[in-house]
Order: structure tokens, then sequence, then C-alpha cells
């Protein structure tokens, strides 16, 4: 997906994840954190934190470590979080209430907007303090609040159509629940949350530990 000039997407994706790790150390009254440090919290090398910020400039100094709140700071303003990003959910079926009462997002950048569902019987219903609305007011709610991103949590078979009138109301990034691959113009996002995908990934190794098949975990 690197269709953009810039630094791989490999490195956007850890971003976060080191943005996580240094407020966490914030809490801890951590203020001051080498590479090694760092990299010992999210199983990567002190080479390649230093590697992955050189792709945005001058962070620390050699030997010194890095100032936790000012490394934050300075990842945030990369990730776009010096401002509130405002979501569309889609579907509130068993999963899309559950990410809609999710206190989780407000606290990091991101603001459920807007509740949406195709299923009669289900708009109107008031969440956490929303109100489910119908998928059909979608774009027009989309477009007034100038919505860039948005959270597919409808069945696989209806992800497509959704994704395809998200795009044309303007949403440009989506996170996407459904167990299907979403055609989507250059220059939208997508990324997806597949569990079932995620533990088939590791039965794999389970079945052949229990044939005696030994493995090192990739992530250890
Ligand atoms: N529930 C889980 O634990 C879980 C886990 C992983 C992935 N998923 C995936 O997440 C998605 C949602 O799962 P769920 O269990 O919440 O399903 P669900 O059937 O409970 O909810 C789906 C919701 O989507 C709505 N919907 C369907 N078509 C729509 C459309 N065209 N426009 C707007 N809304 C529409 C339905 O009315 C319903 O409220 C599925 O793709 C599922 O495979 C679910």
């Amino acid at each position: 997906m690197d269709r953009m000039e810039g630094p791989p997407d490999v490195v956007v994706r850890r971003l976060p994840l080191y943005a996580r790790s240094l407020r966490y150390l914030l809490q801890e009254g951590v203020e001051s954190v080498s590479s090694q440090e760092l990299g010992d919290r999210i199983n990567v090398t002190a080479a390649q934190i230093r590697k992955d910020l050189s792709y945005f400039g001058e962070f620390g100094k050699q030997g010194i470590g890095y100032d936790v709140r000012r490394l934050l700071q300075q990842i945030e303003d990369i990730l776009g979080l010096t401002q509130e990003w405002p979501v569309a959910l889609i579907g509130i079926g068993h999963l899309g209430e559950a990410i809609a009462r999710y206190e989780g997002f407000r606290q990091q950048g991101i603001r459920i907007a807007g509740l949406f569902d195709s299923n009669p019987t289900k708009i109107g219903k008031a969440i956490n303090g929303m109100t489910v609305q119908s998928f059909d007011d979608a774009e027009r709610v989309i477009r007034e609040q100038g919505i860039r991103l948005a959270i597919i949590a409808v069945p696989a078979r209806n992800a497509q159509e959704v994704a395809d009138r998200l795009v044309m109301a303007g949403v440009r990034a989506i996170l996407s629940y459904a167990p299907t691959v979403l055609q989507v113009p250059e220059g939208v996002w997508v990324r997806y949350i597949d569990p079932v995908a995620i533990l088939h990934s590791m039965t794999y190794y389970l079945a052949r530990d229990i044939a005696g098949v030994r493995h090192n975990n990739p992530e250890t």
C-alpha cells in the first residue's frame, strides 16, 4: 500500500505503537528513555526505532535518550493527532454496538461522530449518547461534518456496497471488520481487523506443535 512518497507503510504502522508505549512511560513517571528501552517494550530493536524515526527528522541525541514527552508530542504531530478525527460507524449490530460503546477512541484523537445502520429496527436507538441514523443519511452527514474516516461493521456481503457509498461521500480511510477484501480507488486507505484469519494463522503453529514440529515464535 506504499502508494505515496514517504516512509514505508510498515514504519507508519509502528508509530502508533511507539506513541502508546511513550504514553505508558509518561504515566509511569518516566521522562527519558533510550531507544533500547523503548524497543524492548514493543519487540523492536533499538536500531529499528532509530531508523524508523529518521524518516521524520532528528529525534533525541545519541547516548542521551529521548525526552518522552517531547517524542510523544512529535509522533502525535506526525500522526495528525493534534486534531480530533470524527469517524462514521456503519453497522450497529453486535460488534458495532460494542465499538460505539468503547471509550478508548476518544482519549486518543478519534471521535465516533455518527452511527448508521440500514435496519429500521436499529434506527433511532440510543447508544452511548448517540442515536443510530439511517445509512441513507450517512452521505449527507459525512459531507456536512467533513468526515474522512469510517469503520465498517456490516456483514461481508454488504461491505463493498457500503464502502462504495462512503467513498462517494468523501471518506478516505476505512477500518473494516468485515471478512472480505474491499476494492477502493487510489487515495483511499483500507485496513482490516480479521480475528478469524489471525486465529487461523496461529492454529497453523498449534496444529504442527501437536504433530511434534517445533517453531520459533515470530513475535518473540
Ligand atoms: N461479532 C464479532 O465478534 C465479530 C468479530 C469479527 C468480525 N466480525 C465481523 O463484523 C461484521 C459485523 O458483525 P456482527 O456480529 O456485529 O453482525 P450483526 O449481524 O450483529 O450486525 C451487522 C449490522 O450491519 C447492519 N447492516 C447490514 N447491511 C447494512 C448496510 N448495507 N448498511 C448499513 N448497515 C447494514 C445490520 O442491520 C446489522 O445491524 C461482520 O462482517 C462480521 O463478520 C464480527
